[in-house]
């Protein structure tokens, strides 16, 4: 039986000057689930990452890790794929990886194999020398996912992780990260503003109100897994899917707009 790794109830986050930012939202996600986040610009999506991952307090409600409130950072909890880059220029892809595992606290005995492993994983096998300034957009990205396996946390966070690549370096990415997550299937919280993106990857989407940023609606993403990206777009459940979801959302962003 799944159990509930987050558990969000009726928090409210207050950023250091005072602005709320979310207000009486409310999500619980079960272990191994994909959970996509969509809501107009500003209602608070990173700011829910972020207080998963314990960079935020939460001024009011409860939010629970695993069962424990979240009191700040506990380094192995999550994995947190920003909007940019987060590799360290001065390191190789190799290097990058290794530090995760340092991180981590593998022995240093274990890091060549590790690391040549989940670069392989990622279709870098080729590359593992390149610093991050000789990599492609989309390649840097898989630098940052191989750093994500390496370091392995039960929870991964990722904030419109693919936004800034090329359509079709977009779609391979997307269908190698849903390979790679269906071995061994992470808890996922993935925010982004793309609407055939999240029904594609996502078991559930959750529609976020404009700001300040509340649950207005769970949708389940009614799509078989294994899938890759095309598979789902052609698939019976998507285009229903899509026009709920984008009317659900426009209304949102309609209000955004309004205020
Ligand atoms: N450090 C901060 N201090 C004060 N206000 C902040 C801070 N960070 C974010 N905010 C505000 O909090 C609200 C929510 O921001 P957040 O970045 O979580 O929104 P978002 O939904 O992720 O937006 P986007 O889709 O544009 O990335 C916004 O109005 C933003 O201006």
């Amino acid at each position: 039986m799944s159990r509930q790794l987050i558990s969000a109830s009726r928090i409210t986050i207050r950023h250091a000057n005072g602005f709320v930012a979310l207000e009486d939202f409310s999500l619980q996600v079960e272990e191994g689930e994909f959970v996509g986040i969509v809501g107009p610009s500003g209602c608070g999506k990173t700011t829910f990452l972020d207080a998963v991952a314990g960079l935020i307090p939460v001024a009011s409600g409860e939010l629970l890790f695993n069962g424990h409130a979240v009191k700040g950072v506990v380094p192995g909890e999550v994995g947190y794929l920003f909007q940019k880059d987060s590799l360290l220029p001065w390191r190789t892809a190799y290097g990058n990886v290794c530090a995760a595992l340092e991180l981590k606290g593998v022995p240093k005995a274990e890091w060549p194999a590790r690391a040549n492993e989940v670069l392989h994983k990622v279709g870098l096998g080729r590359f593992t020398d390149r610093y991050p300034s000789q990599l492609s957009g989309g390649m840097r990205r898989r630098v940052q996912l191989a750093v994500l396996l390496a370091f392995d946390p039960p929870v991964i966070l990722m904030d419109e992780p693919f936004g800034a690549l090329d359509a079709q370096t977009r779609t391979i990415i997307e269908d190698d990260f849903l390979r790679l997550w269906g071995e061994n299937r992470k808890t996922v919280l993935f925010v982004t503003h793309d609407l055939e993106e999240a029904i594609c990857m996502c078991d559930r989407v959750v529609i976020l109100t404009a700001h300040p940023g509340t649950v207005k609606e769970v949708l389940h993403v009614p799509l078989p897994r294994p899938r890759t990206v095309d598979e789902a777009k052609f698939a019976d459940g998507f285009q229903p899917t899509l026009r709920t979801l984008s009317t659900s959302l426009r209304a949102e962003v309609g209000r955004t707009l309004a205020l």
